[in-house]
């Protein structure tokens, strides 16, 4: 995939105007905390003062892998694409929370392995049946990888709307999204893995040892497409295309949890400026997140001890989105209200 350009948001003159505005609220200064910084970063995305959250969409990418053949999830492979079936029938924990806070809901077949057959409101972007094991060769070729991410970038230049909520469904994913960390990060194994969906300590030592196997087998492999295409899963790739696509357009990008953040990571390796649109939603419980988050240096809004995917944690982050820019735009000045400023000698 050609690389959309994503300009870095960076802009003194805005920036000061944004402060000011900030600060000139009838409120303690500072006082509105990860609000301010966010309603301050979102005027720095959007280019103005006049801040909007404009039609929030949540994507759902699914897609399975085949290093689920060396046991390292507590479910079977089957369980992708019965949650896409969930889905489509508004049944999972995404589909309530999307609902909750007004987000369109968007399911895409990245590569489950399942015929689905026509499915309304089931978007087929199928690259394969499935990954193949790293633990053996390399999960995806050159040209499924590439075909990943551009049916991503595709998908939201089609899109409406301001903000975009990213989240997955694939048994076996927190394997794969480990591997890219430990690669791209380089971060011992250890450190990297989790339970997932519920692993036991021996499962989860299982898990590192095949990431450890799978890292020596494909030690020369190092540029961040490359270790994408090795270790990766149809969704992470799709998403990675998605994020860099909407950041091109001054999308706000939404990021959900530890699979999530692993597709940022490859993006991020691949145009650093990505970062500047991204608000982190949450820290997951999944044991890596908060490792991979601080080497990003991202600061999470909430922390709920969750650890499900989907693009939940998107979800309920999202009205935090629209407080910072309702206050921003909604919420009298001092000068406007008559309220006393602070104190000179103070
Ligand atoms: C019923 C069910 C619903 C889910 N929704 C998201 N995940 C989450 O769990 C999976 C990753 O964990 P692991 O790598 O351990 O397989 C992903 O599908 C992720 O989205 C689910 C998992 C299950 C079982
Ligand atoms: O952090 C996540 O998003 C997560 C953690 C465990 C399992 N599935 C998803």
């Amino acid at each position: 995939m050609r690389l959309p350009a994503i300009a870095p948001t960076a802009n003194a003159e805005l920036a000061a105007r944004l402060d000011a505005a900030i600060n000139n609220k009838t409120k303690p200064l500072g006082s509105l905390g990860a609000l301010e910084v966010l309603a301050k970063q979102l005027g720095l995305i959007q280019q103005t003062v006049a801040v909007s959250i404009d039609q929030p969409a949540i994507i759902v990418f699914a897609g399975d892998h085949g290093v689920v053949a060396e046991g390292i999830s507590a479910y079977p492979q089957d369980v992708t694409w019965q949650m896409v079936e969930n889905f489509l029938t508004n049944g999972a924990a995404i589909n309530v929370f999307a609902r909750q806070t007004g987000a369109a809901l968007y399911i895409v077949d990245a590569g489950v392995n399942h015929d689905f057959g026509p499915r309304p409101g089931l978007i087929d972007c199928k690259v394969a049946h499935g990954t193949r094991n790293f633990a053996h060769e390399a999960a995806m070729t050159a040209e499924q990888c590439a075909a990943a991410m551009e049916h991503g970038a595709a998908l939201v230049a089609d899109m409406p709307g301001n903000v975009i909520g990213f989240g997955e469904m694939g048994i076996g994913n927190t394997t794969s999204a480990a591997a890219l960390m430990h690669k791209l990060a380089g971060i011992p194994a250890a450190d990297c893995v989790g339970a997932g969906t519920g692993l036991s300590l021996d499962g989860v030592l299982r898990k590192q040892r095949v990431i450890e196997d799978a890292a020596q087998r494909h030690v020369g492999v190092s540029d961040p497409f490359d270790v994408l295409a090795t270790f990766g899963g149809f969704e992470i790739a799709m998403m990675a295309g998605a994020m860099l696509k909407a950041a091109s357009l001054r999308k706000t990008l939404l990021i959900d949890g530890f699979i999530v953040t692993s597709a940022l990571l490859v993006a991020s390796r691949m145009a650093p400026a990505i970062l500047d649109y991204c608000v982190f939603a949450h820290c997951s419980d999944e044991a890596g997140h908060r490792r991979m988050l601080e080497t990003l240096g991202a600061r999470p809004l909430l922390q709920l001890g969750l650890r499900l995917g989907e693009g939940t944690g998107a979800a309920l982050a999202l009205p935090l989105l629209q407080a910072a820019a309702n206050f921003l735009n909604e919420m009298a000045t001092f000068a406007s209200a008559s309220v006393s400023e602070k104190s000179a000698n103070e």
